[in-house]
């Protein structure tokens, strides 16, 4: 018998955050936001590394674990990172002093993530990561979508949405909402998807 849940754990402790990383995690569990997973930021990062990208935008800043993982992957790399709570932001803001990654290399932005995305430049992105509310998902997806370049990666976090996702008697709002993005991308019609299992599940897509 496969114990899924032990190899996820240890999918989980085999990544080993860097410290500065578990600092923000830290200071997100005081705040009450639910940061990505350490496995989940990792993969996160080697996402970013593979794909070479070096213009990132990421909506859901909370206080910056993810942001600091996806900034991790390269040393000239540039996350635009988008949060309606700037409360969050002031911490994330903290986490990126502390970090010594270059005030250049971040720029933070207050509002709702469709109508600050809306204004972005279409085709100029090579990563998007979202990690928001499920229910902005729906038209929010568009204008992701329009931001990558041909060849982009988009990545959706909770895209199992605490296990609920897989099991089809669940259609409270927020599992639907993830179901729907899922099937978004599911038919191979101009892009290649996958669900990965780690953290809460991560969906990657990359555009054709
Ligand atoms: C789960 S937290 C993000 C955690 C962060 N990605 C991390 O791992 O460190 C989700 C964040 O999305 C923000 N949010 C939710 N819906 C949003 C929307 N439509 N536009 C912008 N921000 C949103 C919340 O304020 C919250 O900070």
């Amino acid at each position: 018998m496969i114990d899924k849940i032990s190899s996820w754990k240890f999918a989980e402790d085999y990544v080993v955050e860097p410290q500065h990383i578990a600092a923000a995690r830290h200071h997100a569990e005081q705040l009450g936001v639910e940061s990505v997973t350490q496995a989940t930021g990792n993969q996160l990062a080697l996402l970013a590394a593979i794909s070479k990208a070096k213009n990132i935008v990421e909506a859901g800043t909370g206080a910056g674990v993810s942001s600091l993982w996806l900034l991790s992957a390269s040393k000239d790399s540039v996350l635009t990172t988008i949060d309606n709570e700037p409360e969050y932001q002031n911490v994330a803001r903290k986490n990126f002093l502390a970090s010594e990654i270059p005030a250049a290399r971040i720029r933070v932005i207050t509002g709702k993530a469709k109508a600050v995305m809306g204004n972005m430049a279409d085709g100029a992105y090579d990563l998007v990561f979202l990690d928001i509310d499920p229910l902005d998902l729906e038209e929010l997806l568009p204008t992701a979508v329009s931001l990558l370049k041909p060849g982009g990666t988009l990545l959706l976090a909770h895209a199992l949405w605490r296990d609920r996702v897989p099991n089809p008697t669940l259609r409270d709002d927020e599992t639907s909402a993830l179901r729907a993005s899922l099937r978004n991308f599911g038919d191979g019609d101009g892009f290649i998807a996958s669900v990965s299992l780690i953290g809460d599940g991560l969906l990657m897509v990359a555009k054709a």
